[in-house]
This record gives structure tokens, C-alpha cells and sequence, in this order.
């Protein structure tokens, strides 16, 4: 059973929310949205891409796309932002999706990763940019998380860069984040290429990131809570996938 709202009443920036029951009924369920925007781009350009976020909430849709009966040969995953670290690192992102989505039929994706084993992620935006031009775009399917400080990809509040990343007229598609509630140095893409992708999709779990969204949508300075640049900037209402 799912439960779908879509409001844009009062100054409350609009998004298209769905509810489902329980974390593994959202994750089936984004992992259905995701294979048809995939199944979609394949169709008419015979390649897509995909983008997905790190952190804790991912693991459950990961594992249920990585069995999607895709061509998955002809899907390049990446990340939507990366901690400056080695695959090594349980903090690793890249780790994260070869554990749990490059799996199984999804094994056979091609995977490019952000992190270049440069000393610093400026050291690393350059290779990191031409290792991005290989990606087919614009991303079939781009799928964020957003964290209790309203953080999503890692627009951290108060990042000297977050400016440039939020701003849709920043040139560049990636920048070097550095934050104090980061937990390490951090690249990002920034706003405009995940805005253009054919599907974009929040994936959250619990009241409390309910909480943190709603806020967000309410008037107020994007810098502080940073998803608000998504629902600005987006060009459709953003398509929440949330369960209490
Ligand atoms: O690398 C990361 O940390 C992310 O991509 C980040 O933006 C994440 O999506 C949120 O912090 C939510 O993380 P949780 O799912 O762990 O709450």
C-alpha cells in the first residue's frame, strides 16, 4: 500500500511524495522507478547511467536493483558525491555499491568511481572530471539521501563550496567539499547535472527526515538547508520516496 501526496499550497515548495509502508517495501519500490528510467534511456540511446548516493539508507534498494533483469552491460553506475578515501575505507561509497549493488545481473555494469587516489579531492578533480565525460548523460536516474542537517549529495551547510555547488550556473559538474560535520574532505556534483537527469528521485526513511524536508520546503536560505537548492532548482516536483 502506498500513500501519494503531491502539495504546493502556501509557500511550501512543491514535491510528489510517495509513502510506503516500510524500508524494504521503498526500496522494491525505487528500485522499479530507477530499472524503468534505465529501461527507458536504453531504449533510445542504447547506454544509460545511473547515479546513486553513499551513506546507510541505500543498502536495501541497492540489493533489490542489483537483481533488476536489466542490460546491464549497457549501464554505467557512479556516484553522486564520494568521502575522500580509499575503497579500502568502510566509509567508501564505491565500496558500498560494489558490496551491495554490483551484484548478481548488475555485476556486469561498468562502475566509475570518484575518488582517484590523489592526496586531495582538488588534487583530483581533474582526472575525476575526465573519468565523468565517459558517463553517458544526461543520467537516466539520479537518486539522492539527504542527512539530519539537510544536507543532500554533499552540500554540507557551511562548506566554503556550497555556494558554487548548489548554484545551477556553476560550470563546472564537480567540486572538492570541505566540512566540518563532513567526517572528511568529500567531491560532489554539483546541482546542474543532477537537476537534468530523466528521473530524480529523494530516498528517505523515518519521521525525523520527514521533519528535516518539510522544513526545508519552507521559506528560508538554501545555504542553511541545503535540499531546498533541489526543490528550487529541480525542474519538475521532486519525487520523494519515504516510509515512516
Ligand atoms: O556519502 C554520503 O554521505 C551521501 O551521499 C550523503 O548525502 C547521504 O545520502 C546522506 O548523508 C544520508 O545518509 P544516510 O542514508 O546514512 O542517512
Amino acid at each position: 500500500m502506498t500513500e501519494t501526496s503531491s502539495d504546493d499550497d502556501g509557500d511550501l515548495l512543491p514535491i510528489a511524495l510517495t509513502a510506503h509502508p516500510d524500508p524494504e517495501a521503498l526500496a522494491r519500490a525505487l528500485a522499479a522507478h530507477v530499472a524503468e528510467a534505465l529501461r527507458r534511456r536504453i531504449a533510445s540511446d542504447g547506454a544509460a547511467s545511473l547515479a546513486v548516493s553513499g551513506g546507510r539508507t541505500p543498502i536495501r534498494f541497492f540489493e533489490a536493483l542489483s537483481g533488476a533483469p536489466l542490460d546491464w552491460d549497457k549501464i554505467t553506475v557512479t556516484l553522486v558525491d564520494e568521502r575522500w578515501v580509499p575503497e579500502t575505507s568502510e566509509r567508501s561509497n564505491a565500496a558500498l555499491v560494489r558490496r551491495h549493488l554490483l551484484q548478481g545481473p548488475a555485476a556486469a555494469a561498468h562502475f566509475v568511481p570518484l575518488y582517484t587516489g590523489d592526496a586531495t579531492p582538488e588534487d583530483g578533480l581533474e582526472d575525476a572530471h575526465a573519468a565523468m565525460a565517459m558517463v553517458p548523460r544526461p543520467f537516466a536516474a539520479v537518486v539522492l539521501g539527504m542527512g539530519d542537517d539537510a544536507h543532500t549529495a554533499s552540500f554540507f551547510p557551511g562548506a566554503p563550496t556550497l555556494y558554487a555547488a548548489i548554484d545551477p550556473r556553476t560550470d563546472a559538474d564537480l567540486v572538492a567539499v570541505h566540512a566540518a560535520t563532513a567526517g572528511e574532505p568529500r567531491i560532489t556534483f554539483t546541482i546542474r547535472p543532477l537537476i537534468g537527469a530523466d528521473a530524480l528521485f529523494l530516498h528517505i526513511e523515518g519521521p525525523h527526515k520527514r521533519m528535516v524536508l518539510d522544513a526545508a520546503r519552507e521559506p528560508g536560505d538554501a545555504l542553511e538547508r541545503p535540499i531546498r537548492a533541489i526543490l528550487l532548482h529541480s525542474p519538475r516536483p521532486l519525487d520523494v520516496l519515504w516510509c515512516p
